[in-house]
């Protein structure tokens, strides 16, 4: 279980020109500072998926980075397990797999490598090591390119050897920022069905998006944000009720119930 409570991320502005028209505006600009994430709250349990929505700016990935022990949040508290992330990040690290946006691949070595190079720093046994990254080929379909140059990878292949990487030392908990973006149909879909798996075996995932159709297809809970709040915090079903037509009306619903 992962528990997320008040949690908050300012950052310093170095120059309030280079800041977009829309985040010069934004009410979390305030003196020196952006508060990206002001008040963030939500949980998700054992064999459950919880997806984070929000619109563009709104806070998604510095939460998820903040989960991750990426950056330290400015308040609020984040616990695994009943343990802490803050006061032992490292114990913490060990049972967090992240995947986020930007995670770059070493060029250079091959998919195998580059998942044998991050289960090692994770400490897993070379026996179980060779086990588990046959086991992840298979269910992400990579064995047709695992055993080549990174450097040569399309984008679905990347992302695959992204996620194979973020679980090698079967986490606790899983959080993915975007996992599907950018990806094929085929594609998504093995990157969906590995989620489907995760919640099956019992790792809770949280793992933020802009298409619906995937809330639709495998959240069991839903949290909102917008402009650094959680703005919605509930199961799928709720999350649906809250408009007679599409999860696209119950979106904006919550957006406008914010403003
Ligand atoms: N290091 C930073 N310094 C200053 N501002 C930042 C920093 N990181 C993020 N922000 C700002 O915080 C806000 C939230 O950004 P974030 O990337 O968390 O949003 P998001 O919900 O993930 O958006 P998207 O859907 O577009 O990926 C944005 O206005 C962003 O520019």
């Amino acid at each position: 279980m992962i528990e997320i409570k008040g949690l908050a991320k300012k950052f310093v502005v170095e120059n309030v020109k280079k800041l977009s028209d829309q985040e010069k505006q934004d009410p979390r600009l305030k003196g020196r500072f952006f508060h990206s994430v002001e008040d963030v709250n939500f949980n998700c349990d054992k064999g459950q998926v919880l997806g984070l929505l929000g619109p563009n700016g709104a806070g998604k990935t510095t939460t998820l980075r903040m989960l991750s022990t990426a950056i330290k949040p400015t308040a609020g508290s984040v616990s695994i397990n009943g343990v802490d992330i803050l006061a032992e990040p490292l114990i913490a690290r060990r049972k967090i797999g992240f995947l986020s946006g930007s995670t770059g691949l070493y060029g250079r070595l091959t998919g195998r490598e580059n998942i044998e190079y991050f289960g090692r720093l994770h400490g897993v046994s070379e026996s179980d090591l060779k086990y588990r990254i046959d086991e992840l080929a298979n269910l992400l379909d990579m064995q047709s390119f695992l055993d080549r140059r990174s450097e040569s990878f399309s984008t679905g292949m990347k992302q695959k050897t992204s996620i194979a990487r973020a679980v090698i030392h079967q986490p606790e908990v899983v959080i993915l920022d975007e996992p599907t973006t950018g990806l094929d149909i085929m594609a998504t879909q093995t990157v969906l069905d590995f989620i489907r798996r995760l919640k099956a075996q019992g790792t809770p995932v949280i793992f933020s998006t802009h298409h619906l159709d995937e809330v639709d297809e495998l959240c069991d809970k839903v949290t909102v944000i917008d402009k650094g709040r959680t703005c919605f915090d509930g199961s799928l079903q709720d999350f649906k009720a809250l408009s007679a037509g599409s999860m696209h009306e119950s979106f904006l619903t919550t957006i406008k119930g914010a403003a």
